[in-house]
């Protein structure tokens, strides 16, 4: 299976509607020329993931004009599209960070709201509401995990979605620079130790005053990196072989060994 991660540049001088022309016609051209079945987005890469002022203004309802461009560019392309995420306006509740997955045909296959909101007291943190559900997609090759960038620091979500069966964790980010090394280990780690392929998709570029971390990695299963990006805007491209997966879990069962229900300590 032949994933491409296209990690868009976020700069406050393109417009959303701009970008979210460019990255449709980007999404058709680069399935065709990769020959690829899945093909991966950042997070809130209409809005940028730090600009906040922008969250309420440019929220969109889960079938609005970014759920309609990709459905169209996936079923144009005929892939599996992991279009990132979107400011989704709930009409019924707070905003929510939430990711959309299509199948080839156009369908929406997932919506996942970003379970871990970043920001601690302000930020996301208070103008998102929390995703509650694990979200797993089976494609016809494997099935897919998803997390939201921050989300990557908490093994125990990473630990429920392959519980539910994922193999292959997607990650669309937008981590900030200043924090580059951590994302890149955290994406090695949640691979090593649930023994899947992680497919981390960031931004590059600068928005809101922030750089971003780019540096978009393709981790397979026994922690080596595939692919990795550089800081700007770019396509990675990488085979991934889903029975990988099992093989590894055969050759090394450590997940086996898990521990499920240890004595709290003494005292
Ligand atoms: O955890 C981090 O350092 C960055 C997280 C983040 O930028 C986000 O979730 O939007």
């Amino acid at each position: 299976m032949r994933a491409s991660l296209i990690q868009i540049a976020v700069d406050e001088g393109e417009s959303v509607n701009s970008r979210r022309e460019r990255v449709s016609s980007l999404v058709r051209e680069v399935a065709a020329r990769e020959r690829s079945g899945l093909v991966v987005l950042p997070e809130l890469w209409t809005t940028g993931a730090f600009a906040y002022d922008s969250f309420a203004s440019e929220a969109e309802p889960l079938e609005g004009p970014t759920y309609e461009a990709m459905r169209e560019a996936a079923r144009d392309a005929g892939v599996w599209l992991h279009a990132g995420s979107v400011p989704e306006r709930d009409p019924e509740g707070p905003l929510y960070n939430t990711s959309l997955v299509f199948s080839p045909d156009g369908e929406l296959a997932a919506a996942y709201r970003k379970i871990h909101r970043f920001g601690f007291d302000k930020g996301e943190a208070v103008l998102m509401g929390a995703g509650s559900r694990l979200v797993t997609v089976r494609t016809p090759s494997t099935t897919l995990g998803l997390a939201t960038c921050y989300d990557l620091r908490f093994p125990e979500l990473f630990r429920g979605l392959v519980d539910a069966g994922a193999e292959m964790f997607v990650v669309p980010a937008g981590w900030p620079a200043r924090r580059r090394e951590h994302w890149l280990l955290l994406a090695r780690a949640r691979a090593v130790e649930d023994q899947v392929y992680v497919l981390a998709c960031g931004t590059g570029g600068t928005h809101a005053g922030v750089p971003q971390a780019g540096h978009s990695v393709v981790v397979d299963p026994w922690g080596e990196v595939l692919a990795e990006a550089g800081d700007g805007e770019e396509v990675l491209t990488v085979d991934v072989e889903p029975a990988k997966v099992l093989a590894t879990r055969e050759q090394f069962p450590a997940l086996k060994d898990r521990l499920l229900g240890m004595d709290p300590p003494r005292g």
